[in-house]
This record gives structure tokens, C-alpha cells and sequence, in this order.
């Protein structure tokens, strides 16, 4: 039976999302009508060969790239239809990134780098779901340090709690596991995992790793701008077995 899912259960939508690259000969088409829902409380990972059209789906979906025709939808809101300052405000109020250089400021201690985005916007933080953001991402005995005194996979705890502090809609994460060793990424993972099971939190996250995606409820793989296939509940090993099923049928094809 087909469902559609009501309006309240879906964080992020992309509807016949195109998005063309210059123009003429050297135009290219980096998504090609790409349709897909991100669900409240789920963590999906996108996968693809390289040039297959992640991070363009990333930056359209999280209004940092604009679209060439369809729609990407934050919430029931058309990127589109907003002006400069509204599309800064909506990223800055139900957006949270984080990417593989950590962007932690120096000079601040963790728990400051944690509520910057919140100090910037003028809002105050909720204290007990900050302690709880905080206690899961297992950084209460550090606050008061600075970037430079923490591990990397330390910053990169403080980079996803300043994501989560905000309680935004959505959080894009790319290659965030990229800057760190296997065992400080297996941790990341794990909390990013139990941020959606414990907190609701809505998770994409781009990836090369099929140990990360395996991590995620679902992945999502890409080929030339277009999405070929979806993984529900994925094991590493099945990840990679389809990632190699794309490697022999590129070659072939
Ligand atoms: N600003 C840009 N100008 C022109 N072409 C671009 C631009 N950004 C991306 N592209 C092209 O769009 C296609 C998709 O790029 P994208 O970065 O989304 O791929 P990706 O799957 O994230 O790749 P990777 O895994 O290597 O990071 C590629 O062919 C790329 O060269």
C-alpha cells in the first residue's frame, strides 16, 4: 500500500530537484530530478561515487546552493521563495551543519563554542537540554576547555553538540567522521546514532564510509545526479557489496 507521509513527519523534501552547473559545453548537470523525504527522528547517509552529486543535494537541501528547477523544502518552507535575509535567518534558526574541518572558534572554551550560533541569534539557551546535549555527547567534564586542549574527536563531539544545542529541524553533516581515527569515529557515529533514538533529531549525512552509513536507518545512493537505489536498517558489509555492484557495472557500462 502506498502512504503518503503527513506534512509534520517530514523534516526535508527535494521535488524534482534539478541543479545545473555553467553553462553550454562545459554545463553540468550535478542532480538530475531527484526526489526524496527526510523523516522527523530518522539518520539517513548518501553514498555515491565520487561527482555523483552529494554535496550538491547537501548545499540545495540546506539553502546554501540554489536550485535550477524542483524544490527543496525545509519543513512546509520552499527554499526558493525566500529573499537572502529570510534564507539566512531559516538556516541559522532550523539548520545544523557539520562538516569535516570542525569550525571551532579558539578562542572560546567548548560550552562558548557550543552556544555561539544561539548567542549570535539572541536566543537564550534551554539549560536542561543543553546538560542533555551535552551529558550525550559525553563533554560535561570539559566545557571549560578550549579547542586546542581537546582531542579531535572531542572537537568534533563539541562541533555535533553545537549542531544539536539549537534543536534545529535538520542537521546536514558531511564526511564528519572524515578528520578523525577509526575509534574516535565509531564514537561520533555512535552518539549521532543514539542523538536520533534518544533527542528525534533528523540526520543526513554524506559519506564514502559504509561502516558510517551502517550507522544510519537508511542510505541513499547516488549515480550522476540521480538516485538509483535505497537501503533500509544497512550493514556495512551489504553497503559495500552495492557500492561494488556500481564499480563493476560503471565499468561495463
Ligand atoms: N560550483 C560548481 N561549479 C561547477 N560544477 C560543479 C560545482 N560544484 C559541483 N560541480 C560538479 O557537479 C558534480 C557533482 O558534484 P558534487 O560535489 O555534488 O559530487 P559529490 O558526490 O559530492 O563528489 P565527492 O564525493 O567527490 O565529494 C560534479 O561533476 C562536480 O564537478
Amino acid at each position: 500500500m502506498h502512504r503518503t507521509a503527513t506534512p509534520t513527519r517530514v523534516a526535508a523534501r527535494a521535488t524534482g530537484l534539478s541543479k545545473v552547473y555553467g553553462h553550454g559545453e562545459t554545463q553540468v548537470r550535478a542532480l538530475d530530478t531527484v526526489s526524496v523525504e527526510f523523516r522527523r527522528g530518522e539518520f539517513t547517509a548518501i553514498m555515491g561515487p565520487s561527482g555523483s552529486g552529494k554535496s550538491t543535494l547537501m548545499h540545495c537541501m540546506a539553502g546554501l546552493d540554489s536550485v535550477s528547477s524542483g524544490s527543496a523544502q525545509i519543513g512546509e518552507v520552499e527554499l526558493a521563495s525566500l529573499d537572502d535575509r529570510r534564507l539566512t535567518r531559516l538556516r541559522r534558526d532550523k539548520v545544523g551543519f557539520v562538516f569535516q574541518a570542525f569550525n571551532l572558534l579558539p578562542t572560546l572554551t567548548a560550552l562558548e563554542n557550543i552556544t555561539l550560533p544561539m548567542d549570535i541569534a539572541g536566543r537564550r539557551p534551554d539549560a536542561q537540554w543543553l546538560n542533555t546535549v551535552v551529558d550525550t555527547v559525553g563533554l560535561s567534564g570539559r566545557l571549560t576547555h578550549r579547542p586546542s586542549q581537546l582531542s579531535g574527536g572531542q572537537q568534533q563531539r563539541v562541533a555535533v553538540a553545537r549542531a544539536l544545542a539549537a534543536q534545529p529541524e535538520i542537521i546536514f553533516a558531511d564526511e564528519p567522521t572524515g578528520n578523525l581515527d577509526s575509534r574516535s569515529g565509531a564514537e561520533l557515529l555512535g552518539f549521532l546514532h543514539e542523538s536520533v533514538r534518544a533527542l528525534q533529531q533528523t540526520i543526513v549525512m554524506v559519506t564514502h564510509d559504509p561502516v558510517a552509513a551502517s550507522y544510519a536507518d537508511r542510505v541513499i545512493f547516488l549515480a550522476d545526479g540521480r538516485i538509483v537505489d535505497e537501503m533500509r536498517e544497512p550493514t556495512a558489509d551489504a553497503v559495500l557489496d552495492r557500492m561494488k555492484r556500481f564499480e563493476a557495472k560503471g565499468r561495463t557500462s
